[in-house]
């Protein structure tokens, strides 16, 4: 509950942050609006009672009060909601922009792979909207009980019974509190449901899968998968909303044998004569709107308790994101020894395989280290590791002999540059694609043209209609580069830091023959080095292709997750052993298919 006066707090400060005088007109409005009832109950009595009495003064002022109440109700409303809407979706904004700071604030990326985190996480984008109207629930609520409370003690001015039965009312609001939660539960157990019918529905509509499902015409099984979920996501939804509806209908019949309780006793009062019939006459007017306030308090209450739920995760992210924070020492400027793994295991979370087992290496600074091993042999995983994307529970890893787990994440990741086999396609301008790579020199033309050349990605630029200012992504408009190009422009991002300690480059040329990347990989490694060798930075390839592990000083070759051989290209020719086997069976099928070979 603290937490969730906290949040409160926190949502109000965001909406008064966004336009103060619309949050105090908003209250205005809601308590005008609360005391609608009242005054109209009131001005009724009073207009009976004084026309009985032959009273004119008093039926004027019943009049001006029923004119006022009527005009708060016609207009009160319509004004309330727009100017609600209209802050809700600032604070909406708000939200959001600090869900995504706080997403982007966690150093490593192991709870993208946990369906904890993305459920919590799903289910919180979903419900922005309702931590925003967060504080005009909790003023909602407030003033549709003090409205509530209100009519209860008009009810027991004319007869406490009539006050004590209203007591009545409470079972629906137990009943439909019990109702929310069954619901909240059945969200919570659809979470992960509805989180996999969008990913297949979003595999249907990439233009990546889109062209393999058109050739294989697999769009149906996947669609047929997505409706299988769709149809349990319903089936769940079905059987809790109709739980729910049956404690919510068994709560409103407690609610009916009080109104008729109610009006047994006024038609008792009326026969006996101890009511005037200006009493009457209020009391059928809060009788009638006893119900419409106690929906009002029930609605209230139940979306309270649903905000809760979304506070709930709300914090849960929050204190997630703070619990993961670290910050360390601040990694050497440059390196004079290495970066060293010693008896390294790691498995992925949720796994029960070690996918690198009591891995043990060093890359020396000022060095070219090159990786090699078949698929799944571990290579992504050592460089995202290294990179400091995942924390390893076994073994260590350090730099200049001190753990990587020491230092500040974000300040050895601006130390790192890297480009990936799944490298992203940012659908942005040309030149934003590439200067992305370092955001402090986004639009620093030198920084970009000497980026583009390190990646040979000249022609590439040239190719497009407006050169750096072409917007990419026909999405947008844009133009849809080749595989090739897109490739070209994500090395040219790794290269806007030519003064990272430790550069990756993994394997992100699969588009290219082997010639041109023997080429990439020597214009990296050539134009770069010498700078690279005396500042000592650290170079790491990851290729299939044993042409550019020849540039590197050091090779390593990695097996079903553990080191089986390290050393250099002559070394381990000369070794025979496993990277031997695999060079000469790449020469062999170049030799076959009348290419030069990797040598
Ligand atoms: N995010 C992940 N979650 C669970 N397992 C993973 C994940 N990423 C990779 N793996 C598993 O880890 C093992 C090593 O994968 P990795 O990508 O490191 O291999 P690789 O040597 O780079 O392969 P390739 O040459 O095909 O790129 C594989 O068995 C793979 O299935």
């Amino acid at each position: 509950m603290r937490r969730q006066w906290q949040v409160l707090g926190h949502t109000l400060r965001l909406s008064l942050r966004a336009d103060r005088r619309t949050v105090v007109a908003i209250a205005l409005l809601m308590a005008a609006e609360a005391g609608l009832v009242i005054a109209t109950a009131l001005s009724q009595r009073w207009l009976v009672d004084t026309a009985v009495a032959g009273r004119l003064a008093g039926v004027l002022g019943a009049v001006a009060l029923g004119a006022v109440a009527f005009a708060v109700s016609v207009t009160g409303n319509r004004m309330r909601e727009n100017m609600l809407l209209y802050l809700m979706d600032r604070v909406n904004i708000a939200i959001s922009q600090e869900i995504l700071h706080l997403d982007a604030s966690i150093p490593t990326v192991a709870h993208l792979e946990q369906p904890r985190y993305l459920d919590a996480l799903d289910r919180l984008h979903r419900g922005t909207w309702t931590l925003a109207a967060l504080c005009w629930q909790y003023a909602g609520t407030f003033f549709a009980l003090a409205s509530l409370a209100a009519s209860v003690t008009l009810l027991a001015s004319v007869d406490p019974l009539l006050g004590a039965l209203t007591l009545f009312a409470v079972p629906p609001l137990l009943m439909t509190q019990r109702s929310n939660r069954i619901l909240r539960r059945m969200w919570d157990d659809c979470a992960e449901l509805s989180r996999r019918e969008w990913l297949l529905h979003d595999m249907c509509t990439t233009p990546e899968a889109g062209k393999e499902l058109a050739i294989t015409g697999a769009g149906d099984v996947i669609d047929q998968r997505a409706s299988a979920l769709c149809q349990e996501g319903i089936r769940r939804e079905s059987v809790a909303s109709l739980r729910a509806a049956l404690w919510e209908i068994l709560g409103w019949c407690f609610y009916g044998a009080g109104f008729v309780g109610i009006l047994w006793v006024l038609s008792a009062k009326v026969t006996n004569g101890e009511a005037s019939l200006g009493a009457v006459m209020m009391v059928l007017v809060l009788a009638a709107e006893l119900h419409r306030q106690l929906n009002r308090v029930v609605g209230e209450v139940g979306s309270l308790a649903a905000a809760g739920h979304v506070v709930d995760h709300y914090c849960w992210l929050r204190d997630y994101a703070r619990d993961q924070q670290r910050t360390g020492a601040a990694p050497p400027a440059r390196i004079e020894r290495g970066i060293k793994l010693e008896n390294v295991s790691f498995r992925y979370p949720g796994t029960e395989v070690d996918v690198l087992r009591d891995v043990s290496l060093e890359l020396r600074s000022g060095t070219v280290v090159g990786v090699v091993g078949v698929n799944g042999a571990g290579k992504t995983t050592l460089v995202k590791i290294l990179t400091g994307m995942y924390e390893v529970p076994a073994g260590t890893v350090t730099v200049d002999g001190t753990p990587l787990a020491e230092l500040d994440p974000a300040a050895w990741r601006a130390r790192v540059t890297a480009v990936f086999q799944d490298f992203a396609r940012f659908q942005l301008l040309a030149g934003e694609t590439i200067g992305v790579g370092n955001v402090r020199h986004l639009h620093d033309p030198t920084r970009l043209s000497q980026a583009i050349a390190r990646a040979g990605a000249g022609p590439t630029v040239a190719a497009l209609p407006d050169g750096l200012a072409t917007q990419l992504g026909p999405a947008f408009g844009g133009v849809e580069p080749s595989t090739g190009q897109w490739q070209r422009l994500a090395l040219g991002r790794a290269m806007m830091r030519p003064d990272a300690s430790l550069t990756v480059v993994d394997e992100p040329t699969a588009t290219l023959d082997p010639v041109a990347e023997h080429e990439l990989f020597t214009q990296i490694i050539e134009e770069g080095l010498a700078a690279d060798r005396r500042d000592g930075r650290i170079i790491l390839l990851v290729s299939h292709r044993f042409s550019t592990m020849r540039l590197a000083d050091q090779i390593i070759v990695l097996d079903a997750g553990r080191v089986v051989e390290c050393g250099s290209h002559a070394e381990l020719v000369r070794r025979d052993g496993v990277y031997a086997e695999l060079y000469r069976a790449q020469a062999d099928g170049y030799t076959v298919a009348g290419l030069s070979g990797p040598a």
